[in-house]
């Protein structure tokens, strides 16, 4: 197998060469590129993922392993690929902001899943549940079906994300069974570099406006909501249970920053932490920390069994994580959201929002709506569907 760092090319040579099965990853610091599969595992097992595929590094030459975790390995396995070849190439901004859309196509049908209405009497469920079964949060989503009369133009849909999104997560992951996750993530479950852990968590969300003012009081009012704060608090707090044993110390700001995103506000917090162990992968790290309370809940296990009863389909690879590691154990996750899985005409849209006794069905509907804006126009849709 020979797997290369190519020659340093740029963000947009990257992305025309990009084709569905393809990894790629445009963030702030680099853009990546993972073609061919020299490799491939899946695993019902996340932490048992990660570590096979660290003993397949340090026994290959391949510099770097790619991959994507389910929701739920209950639902779809873990999925890691030792690509044949890796390039690198500069971040994709600010060049990419003057880039052409790319052209998608327009759908013949959009059917969500479940229908607004059904999806706001779920959160009511959702928020009686909270007491019932003892959860302090628990986080639900819906979905948008959309079918093309040709196959979905992936490569044009990324383009466009990446063109989108200066900043976060941009990514499309090859997936087993022909699918690929495509999407733009604000969210950074972690990163590791030598023995320097990040992680960043966000929660809270409050809609941007192109009215300047209203924006501004959007994000005020966000900052001082205690249903929010509370979101988010619960979420951090796991993160920081998950790597204090990992780590010999933990930096925690006092309070969440609010993360500005082009559809959305949000609160996060940065937190980073020295690595114990050196020997405690990346993957290793984002196995242990997902799902974490962004995209399940609180406790995590009554959490998700309230997610399979009240979601009326199968997350996939939705609320997982997607990455790379390499064989030093550095690497990179993000948390998949703002994102849709693709296959042949068909592509499946997901959006969702966490749930504390203070929410409030209609709003929460309205957040999944606004949050499903990072997709729709990428794909040249309109706002509302
Ligand atoms: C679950 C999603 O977002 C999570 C991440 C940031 C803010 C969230 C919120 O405010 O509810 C969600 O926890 C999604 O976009 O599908």
């Amino acid at each position: 197998m020979v797997t290369a760092i190519g020659a340093r090319v740029t963000a947009d040579e990257l992305l025309g060469q990009y084709a569905p099965g393809d990894f790629f990853l445009a963030t702030a610091r680099e853009t990546l590129l993972a073609r061919g599969v020299a490799r491939s595992f899946t695993d019902g097992d996340a932490v048992r993922l990660s570590e096979r595929v660290a003993d397949a590094l340090a026994e290959s030459s391949a510099a770097l392993a790619v991959g994507a975790l389910p929701f739920d390995t209950a639902g779809a396995p873990g999925h890691a690929v030792l690509p044949s070849t890796v390039a690198s190439a500069p971040p994709a901004h600010p060049a990419a902001a003057a880039f052409d859309r790319g052209a998608v196509g327009v759908p013949v049908a959009v059917r969500p899943v479940p229908t607004p209405e059904l999806h706001a009497e779920a959160v009511a469920k959702a928020i009686a549940a909270l007491n019932d079964r003892d959860l302090r949060k628990v986080v639900l989503a819906r979905a948008l079906d959309v079918d093309f009369d040709e196959d979905v133009r992936a490569a044009a849909i990324l383009r466009n994300l990446v063109k989108d999104n200066a900043s976060g997560y941009t990514f499309a992951a090859g997936l087993p069974g022909g699918y690929s996750l495509l999407g733009s993530s604000p969210e950074l479950l972690l990163s590791r570099r030598g023995d320097r852990v990040v992680s960043h968590p966000l929660a809270g969300t409050a809609p941007r406006s192109a009215d300047p003012v209203e924006d501004a009081e959007n994000a005020a009012a966000l900052l001082a909501s205690r249903k929010n704060q509370v979101e988010h608090a619960v979420t951090v707090e796991a993160v920081v249970e998950t790597l204090r044993p990992f780590c010999r110390g933990l930096t925690v700001p006092d309070g969440p920053r609010l993360v500005a995103t082009p559809a959305v506000w949000h609160l996060g917090t940065g937190i980073s932490g020295e690595l114990a162990d050196r020997d405690v992968t990346a993957f290793r790290l984002a196995a242990a920390l997902h799902p974490t309370p962004a995209i399940c809940g609180s406790p995590t296990a009554a959490a998700r069994e309230l997610v399979g009863d009240l979601e009326p389909f199968d997350r996939g690879y939705y609320a997982g994580t997607v990455g790379w590691v390499d064989a030093a154990g550095d690497g990179e996750w993000a948390v998949a959201i703002r994102c849709a899985q693709v296959r042949g005409r068909s592509m499946r849209l997901y959006a969702g929002g966490g749930i504390v006794p203070e929410s409030e069905p209609v709003s929460e509907l309205d957040e999944t709506s606004v949050k499903f804006r990072i997709l729709l126009r990428a794909m040249g849709l309109p706002p509302e569907l």
